[in-house]
């Protein structure tokens, strides 16, 4: 008889975001439960935070990240954020030290509801992100999609926030651009060699910015924590805006805080939706409560 784990149903900013409970448990969630689980429309998601018993001490949880095609993420700040809304309901805590395949972060909850992540320190260097070759100047890569001499998409800005991103800078509407149709393209280029999340982003002001996100391994999404961090520090590296920036996406607005001693702070909102319990070998699952979906 299989024991069946809890999960939470979440969003964040649109993000779709499954909490499962793998707490005092030995066995992790498969590649093929989350794929069962990304194609029935009830649980469909963006990615997956089992949250298991911790394993530095002085960390609350390890974090295991799943996007839906069953990869593994280092990174995911809207995810993060539902992981400590669930856990401050359940346990009345504000403050949380997590860590996840990209390190130890910490989070809290303020009393307004929305909830902050340091997401670490951004990372620059080509074998950091990574590129598949050297690059000296990461603020701007050789890399162009459309024709050679009038490029639909060109020199994006890379950085890692433990995951790696890649941000392409547009002076027209981000919904201008076809990200459904070179996001693939892009996320799999032999420059990345680990692929990568592809971003378009345009600066709307010294302290704003406007941005769509093509995930790795979930596709199109409607927030991406982890870029927004990714793109608010590229366009402070290269000038564009300030070290404090809002953010918007297409289900919301992010706050992001490029502090002086290089930690970025995330800030904004999660909601639950259900809860349920499911097998995390296969994905086979049921209703716990009744919720918004
Ligand atoms: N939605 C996330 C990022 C998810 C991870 C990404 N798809 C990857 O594989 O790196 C976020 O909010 O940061």
């Amino acid at each position: 008889m299989v024991e069946l784990a809890r999960f939470a149903k979440m969003n964040g900013l649109g993000n779709a975001i499954i909490v499962a409970d793998m707490r005092g448990r030995k066995d992790r969630v498969t590649p093929e439960a989350a794929r069962a689980l990304a194609e029935d429309p009830v649980t469909r998601f963006d990615q997956i935070m089992a949250i298991h018993d911790p394993v530095t001490p002085g960390t609350d949880n390890y974090i295991e990240i799943l996007n839906c095609d069953g990869s593994q993420a280092q990174a995911c700040g809207n995810g993060t954020r539902c992981v400590v809304q669930a856990l401050a309901g359940e346990t009345g805590r504000t403050s949380f030290t997590f860590e996840t395949k990209a390190g130890i972060l910490t989070a809290e909850e303020h009393e307004n509801g929305l909830i902050s992540v340091d997401m670490g320190k951004p990372r620059f260097g080509w074998k950091d992100i990574p590129l598949a070759e050297e690059f000296a100047n990461t603020r701007r890569i050789e890399l162009q999609i459309g024709p050679i001499d009038a490029p639909v998409l060109h020199s994006p800005s890379v950085a890692s926030m433990g995951n790696p991103h890649a941000i392409f800078w547009v002076d027209r509407d981000v919904n201008e651009y076809a990200l459904d149709r070179f996001g693939p393209m892009l996320e799999n280029h032999p420059i990345f060699p680990e692929r990568a999340n592809i971003t378009i982003a345009q600066v709307t002001s010294p302290s704003s910015l406007t941005m769509r996100t093509w995930e790795r391994g979930a596709g199109l999404t409607l927030a991406c924590g982890s870029a927004a961090c990714a793109a608010a520090v590229s366009a402070a590296r290269t000038g564009r805006t300030g070290r404090r920036v809002k953010v918007t996406l297409p289900g919301g607005d992010l706050e992001i805080f490029w502090r002086e001693d290089d930690h970025v702070i995330m800030t904004g909102p999660a909601e639950w939706e259900f809860s349920g319990r499911f097998d995390p070998a296969t994905g086979a699952w049921e209703r716990e409560t009744e919720g918004a979906a």
